[in-house]
């Protein structure tokens, strides 16, 4: 940067000389009108970004922590030898950034070159520190040529925003929150939190594997699809709906789902929801880049009496779109209710979220609530079928078909013939007291051979209550 670092050298000099010319001016005047010579006569101009605003209790400025994120994670910072390392709340590892007084210069920008400066100013002695934080004051800084201001202005710097974000984000301890009794609200606790530390991910999630990899292409299609999804005109966000028997899977995969996005997860607990006002403030309060999951929906709340409600003939509307329940709305909480909760207008704001729903019966849900568009993927998690079962078995005892060919191919045949869930084929294979992975196999043997015939026996029961009530029928229409 040639002129701005002759400048530099200048400065003192001008300084001296206007020094001389200006005794008896305050300091602080005398520092402006330096200033303003020296921006007179430069091709460039600085942006001053302080670590606070005006109100130091509103806290970091978002700007600031953004670029420190930004320069964390950009190449151009890769040669500065001074780094400095904090601990900061909610932050997976140390956030590293760049130290005091160090230059960064940064191409990234279609080859315009800009110069960061990471600065600290200690206020004079004689001042009196009575706020945290006043005993010095942070900024960055960002030189460039003037003919880039407009770009820089308009365009780079929300793109250091954008990626400050993303970086503070891929580092952030992912939470895991859930709704407090409205009792118990204050101005900031409607949620409680806790680490969000699940290990399930994808790969260990046993399942028929195109629907895994479409899953996967779908999450990561909506992840980048910002872009997309304002062009189409729809709120950037998806619904999913997980269904099927317990122990296949749907609390596994919701946990897969927010590792592999890495987002946040808020389990809403609809039973503690008083009214549609409670909700909406609930989603409000949510923050992006995250989950939300209403779990066992058809037992949260009595939605399908609504449906039930709408079905008499009184009624003028009927799908569930309708605001016929809207004078309830403040003091229940009713389906027209949660149905704005997934695509009312409220749902907009912020964007990045997914919704998950999961249920045992999926039949008995409101058509309205699972229709396409609101529950964008319709996601059935079935019992453990013989690809669902390999996975497993890598998973719990690290091995393949071709080391355990006779047996595998005796429990691929079981499990065409008799419904387990998962959870029951994962329990039979975990290790625990058993000595090797020919014992565990062999458990899940006997467990699938006792489960057909459990299933072999109820149906002969079944067949024969059939052919009793059968039969009592014959005699009734005979008389
Ligand atoms: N598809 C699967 N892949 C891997 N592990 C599974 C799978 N399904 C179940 N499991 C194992 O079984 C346990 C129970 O599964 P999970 O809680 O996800 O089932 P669920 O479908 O949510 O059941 P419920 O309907 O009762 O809530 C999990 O801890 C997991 O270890
Ligand atoms: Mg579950």
């Amino acid at each position: 940067m040639g002129s701005t670092q002759v400048w530099a050298a200048l400065l003192p000099i001008l300084g001296f000389i206007l020094g001389l010319m200006t005794r008896g001016m305050s300091q602080a005047k005398f520092k402006l009108l330096r200033n303003k010579i020296a921006a007179y006569f430069s091709s460039y101009i600085q942006i001053t970004i302080p670590e606070y605003g005006a109100d130091r209790y509103q806290g970091r400025s978002d700007f600031f922590v953004a670029i420190e994120a930004y320069l964390s994670d950009s190449n151009s910072a890769l040669g500065v030898r001074k780094l400095k390392a904090e601990i900061v709340s909610n932050t997976k590892k140390p956030q590293v950034s760049v130290d005091d007084e160090q230059e960064i210069i940064d191409n990234s920008f279609h080859g315009v070159t800009l110069w960061w400066y990471a600065l600290t100013e200690y206020p004079s002695s004689n001042i009196i520190i009575n706020r945290p934080g006043d005993e010095r004051r942070r900024f960055y800084r960002v030189v460039f040529h003037k003919k880039f201001r407009d770009d820089v202005i308009n365009t780079f710097l929300p793109l250091v925003i954008e990626n400050g974000h993303t970086v503070i984000a891929n580092n952030r301890q992912r939470r895991l929150f859930t709704n407090n009794p409205s009792n118990r609200w204050g101005p900031t606790n409607i949620w409680s939190h806790v680490a969000f530390q699940h290990p399930a991910n994808f790969s260990t999630l046993a399942m028929d594997p195109t629907v895994k990899e479409d899953i996967i292409n779908d999450l990561n299609a909506f992840k980048v699809g910002k872009g997309y999804y304002a062009d189409v005109g729809k709120a950037w966000k998806r619904g999913y709906l997980l269904f099927g028997p317990p122990g296949t899977g749907k609390s596994t995969m919701i946990a897969a789902i927010a590792n592999e996005l890495g987002y946040d997860v808020y389990d809403l607990e609809l039973t503690a929801v008083k009214n549609n006002t409670e909700l909406r403030r609930l989603f409000i309060e949510t923050k992006e880049k995250s989950v939300i999951v209403i779990e066992d929906i058809d037992c949260s709340v009595n939605l399908t009496s609504n449906r039930q409600e709408r079905k008499k003939p009184s009624r003028k509307k009927s799908g569930g779109d309708s605001d016929d329940e809207s004078d309830d709305g403040d003091t229940k909480l009713t389906l027209s209710g949660v149905l704005n909760f997934i695509d009312g207008l409220w749902s907009a704001c912020g964007g990045e979220r997914i919704i998950i729903f999961t249920t045992n019966n999926k039949d008995e849900l409101d058509p309205a609530l699972i229709r396409r568009g609101r529950m964008d993927k319709h996601i059935e998690m079935s019992y453990c079928r013989y690809e669902a079962f390999k996975v497993l078995a890598s998973n719990y005892l690290k091995i393949t078909e071709d080391q355990f060919f006779e047996k595998f191919g005796e429990i691929q045949q079981l499990l065409g013939e008799v419904d387990m869930s998962p959870a029951d084929v994962a329990e039979h294979l975990m290790r625990m007291g058993k000595k090797d992975a020919d014992a565990c196999l062999q458990g899940l043997v006997d467990g699938l051979r006792k489960a057909k015939d459990i299933a072999i026996k109820e149906k002969v029961k079944a067949n024969e209550e059939v052919v009793k009530s059968m039969g009592k029928e014959v005699i009734i229409e005979a008389k």
